[in-house]
C-alpha cells in the first residue's frame, strides 16, 4: 500500500505529509507531478504549499497538470484522494471538488489555529471521529474562504457532503469562529468518488512530540480505508 503525495513546483508540505503518514504506518512517497502515479498507488494525497507560486489564482496551473487526469481515474476506480489547503485549492480548480477557495475576507494570509465541527463522520476522511466532534488543526492559507453558489451550497449540505465546518472550542459554528469568511464556515467537503478536500493541515498535527496534538491523525487515516 503506497500514498502517492504528488510534489508539483512550489508545493511544501509534501514531506510533512509523507513523514505524518509514515508515523501513523501508512506507506508514502513523493510523487513528481511529472513522473505520474505509481502503479501500485493506494492512495494519492495532494498536499499543501504555493504550487506555481500561486499565480492566476491557487492550484489553478497544477490543476492543469496531466497528473489530474490519472488522479481523477484512480478516484473513479476507487483510490482514495485527499487535497490539503493548496491541495485542497488544487481539487476545486481541477473539478473534482465544488467551489472554489478564494481570497480570504482579510485579505492576509493566515496562520492559526482553529477549531473544527465533524459535519459528516461517515467518511474515509472522518470515520475516525463522531458527528459533531471538535477538532483543532492549523491554518496558513492567503486563499482559503470556500465560496460556492446559493445552489450548489444548498446541494452539498443536503448530499451531506460538508465534511468540516469552523466553529468555536466549544463546537459552535459563528461568523466570529470563521477565520477567512468561508461560506457556512465550510472547512473541507467531500466531492465525486468520495475526494476529500480541506484547508486545515491535518498533516501538522498528527506527531505528539512536534505538534503537540495527533487531532489531524483521524483524517489522513482515511487512506486506511483504501
Ligand atoms: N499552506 C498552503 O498550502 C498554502 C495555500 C495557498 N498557497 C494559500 O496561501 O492560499
Amino acid at each position: 500500500m503506497t500514498v502517492a503525495v504528488v510534489q508539483f513546483g512550489g508545493s511544501n508540505c509534501d514531506r510533512d505529509a509523507v513523514r505524518a503518514l509514515s508515523h501513523l504506518g501508512i506507506d508514502a512517497e513523493r510523487v513528481w507531478h511529472e513522473d505520474g502515479l505509481p502503479e501500485d498507488v493506494t492512495g494519492i494525497m495532494l498536499p499543501g504549499g504555493f504550487s506555481y507560486g500561486d499565480y492566476l489564482r491557487a492550484g489553478a496551473m497544477a490543476a492543469r497538470s496531466p497528473i489530474l487526469s490519472e488522479v481523477r481515474e484512480a478516484a473513479a476506480d476507487g483510490v482514495p484522494v485527499l487535497g490539503v489547503c493548496n491541495g485542497a485549492q488544487v481539487g476545486c480548480e481541477s473539478g473534482l471538488t465544488d467551489g472554489a477557495f478564494t481570497t480570504n475576507e482579510s485579505a492576509r494570509f493566515q496562520c492559526e489555529r482553529v477549531f473544527l465541527r465533524v459535519e459528516n463522520a461517515d467518511t474515509p476522511w472522518t470515520a475516525a471521529y463522531d458527528e459533531g466532534d471538535v477538532i483543532a488543526l492549523p491554518i496558513a492559507h492567503g486563499e482559503g474562504r470556500f465560496e460556492v453558489s446559493e445552489e450548489r451550497y444548498d446541494q452539498l449540505v443536503e448530499e451531506n457532503r460538508v465534511l468540516f465546518r469552523y466553529c468555536d472550542a466549544d463546537g459552535n459554528v459563528t461568523d466570529d469562529a470563521n477565520p477567512n469568511g468561508s461560506r457556512g464556515n465550510v472547512a473541507g467537503i467531500c466531492g465525486d468518488y468520495g475526494v476529500g478536500v480541506l484547508m486545515p493541515h491535518p498533516e501538522r498535527a498528527c506527531l505528539p512530540d512536534l505538534n503537540g496534538s495527533t487531532d489531524g491523525a483521524g483524517v489522513l487515516r482515511g487512506f486506511e480505508h483504501a
